[in-house]
């Protein structure tokens, strides 16, 4: 589905991606794991549209995307979840959500609101609030409900348990995983919260110095193994 080939990314002189090459499938729950700075979110960015790599290709359903901007992206069914979220504070619960389908989907705003109420609902008691004055966790759930309401093929997301109290963080992965069963989601992950990234993905990429050192099934390497490579 998406296949990134050879990646290189820099800001200015300084290159922080070389030689990556990764694969997300059809349904694919993927996570992306590395300390603190070694590039993830300069490779996400990469991936969505926001950052251009100076090298390699970006393939989509065996589409050149490389050079596309993040909103085409978006429309080809790319959808992203920030880091720290950036929900609109002053907008409300319900108006975030409608900002989610406004760029494709419109006339389905209902249907598709009704879907991301059922999937988080305790947005449902918050539609009228303020975006700003939720907590963390609800913001994160905003976060990801805004994103499915582009009626994605596929979600990428940002450390999604950054700062986000135990519970809710484990709501969080039963909705991601419930959505990748109903709608055949692809779900990519950067995240350093190994108990989360495991309850979610079946395949990883370690990243190391802006590099792919290591890959494989979650289900067949144990989590302490991972975990060296994310401790100093
Ligand atoms: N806009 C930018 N301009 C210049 N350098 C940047 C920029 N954004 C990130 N960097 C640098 O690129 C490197 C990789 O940063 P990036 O945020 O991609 O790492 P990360 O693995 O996502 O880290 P974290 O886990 O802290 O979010 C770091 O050295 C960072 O300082």
């Amino acid at each position: 589905m998406l296949n990134a080939d050879a990646l290189e990314v820099s800001y200015g002189k300084s290159r922080v991606i070389s030689g990556v090459s990764l694969q997300v499938g059809k349904a694919d729950k993927v996570c992306l794991m590395g300390r603190n700075g070694v590039g993830k979110t300069t490779l996400l960015k990469s991936l969505i549209g926001l950052l251009s790599p100076r090298q390699g290709r970006i393939q989509w359903e065996g589409k050149e995307i490389t050079r596309s901007r993040a909103s085409e992206r978006s429309r080809m069914g790319i959808a992203y979840v920030p880091q720290g979220r950036e929900i609109i504070p002053m907008l409300t619960v319900k108006e975030n959500l409608e900002l989610g389908a406004m760029s494709h989907y419109p006339k389905e705003t209902a249907r598709l609101m009704e879907e991301v109420l059922d999937y988080f609902p305790a947005l449902s008691e918050q539609l009228d609030r303020k975006g700003g004055v939720l907590s963390g966790g609800q913001q994160q759930q905003l976060a990801i409900g805004r994103a499915l309401m582009s009626k994605p093929k596929a979600l990428f997301l940002d450390e999604p348990s950054e700062g986000i109290q135990p519970n809710v963080v484990a709501e969080i992965a039963r909705t991601l995983n419930r959505v990748h069963t109903e709608k055949s989601l692809s779900v990519f992950i950067v995240e350093q919260n190994l108990d989360f990234a495991f309850k979610i993905a079946e395949r990883f990429y370690v990243m190391e110095k802006g590099q792919i050192v290591h890959k494989g099934n979650t289900g067949e390497i144990p989590m302490d193994t991972i975990k060296k490579y994310l401790t100093i």
